[in-house]
C-alpha cells in the first residue's frame, strides 16, 4: 500500500470546495461532449443511409482531409493542442466509416432478399 493521496479526504474546505466546483464543470461539458457527439452520429448515421442507396463509398479521404486542415485551425485558435484535434477527428471518422461499411452491407443483403 502506497501512502499517496489519491481521495479527497484528508483536503483543506477550500480546496475541497474549489476541486467540485471545477469538477462539477468538468463534469458539465462531458455531458455537452456526449450530447454533440450523439447528434454528430445521428447525422452521419443519415449520410451512410444516402450512401448505401446510392451506391457510393463508405470512405471520402478528400472530404476527410479537409475537415482535418479545418479543425487543426481551429484548434490552433482555441489553444488546443492540433495534433489532438487531429487524432480525435481520426478516431471518430474510423468508428462512422465503420457504420458506413455495416449500413451498406445491411443495405445489398436487403436488396438481394427483395429481389
Ligand atoms: C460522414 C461522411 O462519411 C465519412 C465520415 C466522415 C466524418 O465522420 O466526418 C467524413 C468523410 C467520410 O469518410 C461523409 O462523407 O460526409
Amino acid at each position: 500500500m502506497t501512502t499517496s493521496n489519491t481521495g479527497t479526504g484528508d483536503m483543506q474546505p477550500e480546496v475541497r470546495q474549489e476541486l467540485e466546483r471545477l469538477r462539477d464543470s468538468i463534469d458539465n461539458i462531458d455531458a455537452a461532449v456526449v450530447h454533440l457527439l450523439a447528434e454528430r452520429f445521428k447525422a452521419t448515421q443519415q449520410v451512410g443511409r444516402l450512401k448505401a442507396v446510392h451506391q457510393l463509398p463508405p470512405a471520402d479521404p478528400g472530404r476527410e482531409s479537409r475537415q482535418i486542415e479545418r479543425l487543426r485551425r481551429l484548434a490552433e485558435n482555441a489553444k488546443l493542442d492540433p495534433a489532438f484535434a487531429e487524432k480525435f477527428l481520426n478516431f471518430i471518422i474510423a468508428e462512422v466509416i465503420r457504420h458506413h461499411e455495416r449500413i451498406a452491407e445491411d443495405t445489398a443483403n436487403a436488396q438481394s432478399v427483395d429481389g
